[in-house]
């Protein structure tokens, strides 16, 4: 993809070169920080006279190389770049969202021009995890997390008093690190300063640049909102901004007619499968038609979309969550009890209750999914269950003997007090023990309500401090 207009002499703003001012307390520094100054002949025997081994990929204005400084101490990725404020800009803002600067070097080879010395991303753009055909394209979980980390990371650029508009987000500008967190990089169109101000070209990426940006003074925060947006359809469709193989080749067109018509289920990447939680895509892809809208003025704030990401992830984290804390509270059950006899177990997850189960009439505090992990000749099912099951269980309280609704055989149940619970029965000297029970016949401690067990586990540092919140919120039942 090519830019608009890429000629980085007349792209890059200089019209106000005053010191940047916070409004808000950031949480990393922000004063400008130490830039190093490297010399020429340093950089060359850090990149091995920029040789092919080193070479990291090209971008429109030169390649990108590998360097080891300070004799191994110091991995970084130094770039050509053009006359620009990027050294200037990049020296006053630094966030572990962002690709910061380390340094740089004037380049002997042009006078004019300058290397760049930034963080180095041992994992690639974003734009490679989204498209590669050689990796696995990135889960729902993940993808949203890199959402978050980017929203956040232009949140932090437009919290400047003038604020930095990036101008040019797109997936291949977001470059991830060794600890899987997404940072925005490549501040070679940057601009600091309110639109008044601005007398620079138009600039960015075709497919992401916003269309109400036609001329200097239509420069705003809202155009990397924008830019964003489609971004956050990237994401969601694994589509590329523009794809001549589709019509229409934007994903703008494409997608927002989809979106307003409510067919979400066509928006999804389909390489990876439906989203994990259909109601928080439908809020992801309805945030990326917001900052998609013709008036900039009536797209969101950066601030508003890391909110509503935020939220966003939380429901897409859940299930995960949940399936991470079974794992974890069995693992735990079976270190404290080796003697427990697994092939008897029964356990039951019934997850958070739906609006349409409660439409249905079916129970109000339980949802219509219910887990099974079955004897060890039994695979694990899921199935919906009705109001009539749980009635029964209201009534008999405690645990009891049911008939298999699936299947042969007998399976035990423990009573379900609210949505979101879960119970472990173990067959234990002749008897059916929940964990807890059994638990308080090792150890004849009086526990007295059904947490204690899950915090006894989180004191002994098996279940985390995140964990043992959640499990004292849905009060597992054992
Ligand atoms: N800090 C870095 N760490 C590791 N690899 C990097 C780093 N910066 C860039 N790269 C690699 O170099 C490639 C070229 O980067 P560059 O920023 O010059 O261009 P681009 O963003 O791909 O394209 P354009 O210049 O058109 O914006 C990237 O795709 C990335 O794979």
């Amino acid at each position: 993809m090519r830019y608009l207009t890429c000629n980085a002499e007349t792209a890059i703003a200089t019209c106000h070169p005053h010191s940047l001012k916070k409004t808000k307390k950031p949480k990393s520094p922000t004063q400008a920080h130490t830039v190093q100054h490297f010399a020429y002949s340093d950089i060359l025997a850090a990149t091995n006279h920029f040789s092919a081994d080193t070479f990291l990929g090209k971008g429109s204005h030169g390649s990108v190389y590998k360097a080891t400084l300070h004799g191994g101490a110091l991995i970084a990725a130094v770039k050509k770049t053009k006359p620009s404020k990027e050294i200037e800009i990049l020296s006053h803002v630094k966030s572990p969202r962002l690709v910061n600067l380390i340094g740089f070097c004037n380049d002997r080879t042009n006078n004019n021009n300058k290397l760049i010395v930034v963080e180095y991303m041992p994992n690639g753009s974003l734009h490679d995890l989204l498209h590669s055909t050689k990796i696995r394209p990135p889960g729902w979980t993940e993808r949203v997390r890199f959402a978050v980390h980017l929203a956040k990371g232009i949140r932090f650029l437009h919290s400047f008093e003038p604020p930095v508009i990036h101008r040019d987000i797109k997936s291949s500008n977001v470059l991830i690190d060794e600890k899987w967190n997404a940072r925005l990089g490549d501040f070679g169109l940057a601009f600091r300063g309110h639109a008044a101000d601005s007398c620079v070209a138009p600039a960015g990426t075709l497919g992401y640049l916003d269309p109400c940006y036609l001329a200097p003074g239509d420069l705003s925060p809202k155009s990397d909102v924008f830019s964003f947006g489609i971004l956050l359809l990237e994401i969601a469709s694994g589509r590329h901004a523009i794809d001549v193989r589709h019509s229409p080749p934007s994903v703008l067109d494409w997608a927002v007619p989809l979106i307003r018509r409510g067919d979400f289920r066509e928006i999804y990447d389909q390489r990876i499968g439906a989203p994990p939680d259909m109601a928080a895509f439908r809020r992801l892809v309805v945030l990326a038609a917001s900052c998609l809208r013709s008036t900039a003025e009536r797209r969101p704030t950066m601030a508003e979309v890391v909110e509503c990401l935020t939220m966003v992830r939380k429901n897409f984290d859940a299930p995960v969550m949940w399936r991470r804390m079974k794992r974890r509270v069995v693992k735990a059950r079976e270190d404290l009890f080796p003697d427990w006899d697994r092939s008897e177990e029964s356990v039951r997850v019934v997850k958070a209750g739906s609006r349409s189960c409660r439409r249905n009439g079916k129970v109000s505090s339980v949802s219509g999914v219910a887990y099974e992990s079955r004897p060890a000749n039994h695979t694990v099912r899921s199935r919906s269950v009705g109001p009539g099951f749980f009635r029964e269980m209201k009534i008999n309280s405690g645990l009891e003997w049911y008939p298999s609704q699936i299947g042969s055989g007998y399976r035990k149940v423990s009573r379900l007090k609210r949505s979101r619970s879960m119970g472990f029965l173990g067959h234990y000297g002749g008897e059916w023990k929940t964990c807890h029970e059994r638990y308080k016949d090792t150890h004849d401690n009086n526990y007295d309500t059904v947490n204690s067990m899950e915090m006894e586990l989180a004191k002994l540092g098996i279940v985390d401090k995140k964990m043992e919140q959640k499990m004292q919120e849905k009060a597992l039942v054992c």
